[in-house]
């Protein structure tokens, strides 16, 4: 695993502030998906080997859809803590609820944010109460499965590129698997209305790359922050601002499709930095659904650049490096 170890040892030297660079975000349009399919393959394969980062319209999932699960999530946050504590996320499963335990090599300081995490096989005696939050349980699974059957196009489109059967990634997202391991994440970035003028040198998530295959994310309208940076122009520091819009879904590749893709499409470092005293100073809400192949997965491209590895081993691997790699910032190496 030397690879991924560089490749958190460039993680960890990615941490500063640097500069702000406009760079063009592809909006691709998904409606009419079976009669645009080529054409919407094309626009897909060209933003995933360029920024590896772009926005999704006509996605098929209603806006009202999004603005209740928004609604639900800051619900769920603001039940009282103790409450939220019964249902803790167990390490390496990404189910349940945690608080600002998540640290990341490139910033070796907790992500600003409590998080709440769904993982459909992993869920027993992790939801709240039907009397507490009505409908939560139901409404998150069908947002689940609606974010599932987005990601499921989009990758249908890759695999196309790639020359695998259309089905190919579907058939390794399988629902009904008891491998499966995508993850829908409810997070809560705390206000900085009240913070003291060290809290906004934090970040409320550090630069980072993500490990699963495709990641889509939503964000809210006026609560922003996501910053994104080719991994290849990373050391420049120069990173975009991905613009939020409720209703529009960006997406991003995972490291976990750039090995299955043999690099070919990008997982590029993306980050979530501290709002100015002088911008918008209340929380941010933003809900991504992390496509993850099932855990009995073999991943392997098409040319082979990698060795088969199963998709539990890869997860596995890089949540070791991580591991190494904080231990290694803590010891000053
Ligand atoms: O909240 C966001 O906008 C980004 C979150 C993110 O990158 C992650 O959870 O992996
Ligand atoms: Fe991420």
């Amino acid at each position: 695993m030397t690879k991924t170890l560089q490749e958190l040892d460039r993680e960890s030297r990615i941490g500063g502030i640097g500069r702000e660079r406009t760079r063009d975000v592809a909006l691709i349009d998904l409606s009419d998906f079976d009669a645009r399919k080529t054409e919407i393959a094309d626009a897909l394969w060209h933003a995933a080997t360029g920024l590896g980062l772009f926005q999704l319209s006509g996605h098929g999932i209603p806006l009202e859809q999004i603005e209740d699960a928004f609604d639900l999530s800051a619900a769920f946050f603001d039940l009282p803590e103790k409450d939220k504590a019964q249902m803790p996320l167990r390490p390496g499963t990404n189910a349940g609820w945690e608080f600002k335990s998540q640290v990341r090599p490139s910033t070796g300081t907790p992500d600003q944010k409590e998080s709440y995490q769904i993982t459909r096989p992993r869920m027993e005696g992790l939801w709240p109460d039907d009397s507490t939050l009505p409908g939560f349980r139901d409404k998150m699974l069908a947002f689940e499965r609606a974010n599932w059957e987005v990601a499921m196009k989009v990758l249908s489109c890759f695999a196309l590129k790639l020359g695998f059967d259309e089905a190919f990634f579907t058939h390794h997202h399988d629902q009904s698997s008891p491998e499966y391991q995508s993850t829908l994440r409810l997070i809560h970035y705390l206000p900085m209305s009240n913070a003291k003028p060290e809290d906004f040198e934090g970040w409320r998530a550090g630069a980072h790359t993500d490990f699963d295959c495709l990641t889509l994310l939503h964000q809210k309208t006026g609560q922003g922050g996501l910053q994104v940076i080719p991994g290849s122009e990373a050391e420049g520091g120069e990173w975009t601002s991905v613009e939020p819009i409720t209703g529009i879904i960006t997406c991003n590749i995972g490291d976990m499709l750039m090995r299955w893709s043999d690099d070919k499409l990008l997982s590029n470092p993306h980050r979530v930095r501290m709002p100015r005293q002088d911008e918008y100073l209340g929380p941010r809400y933003s809900i991504p659904f992390f496509a993850q192949a099932n855990r009995d997965s073999v991943l392997q491209g098409p040319e082979k650049r990698y060795p088969p590895i199963t998709a539990a081993d890869y997860i596995q691997s890089r949540l070791s490096a991580n591991f190494e790699a904080l231990k290694a910032r803590k010891s000053g190496n």
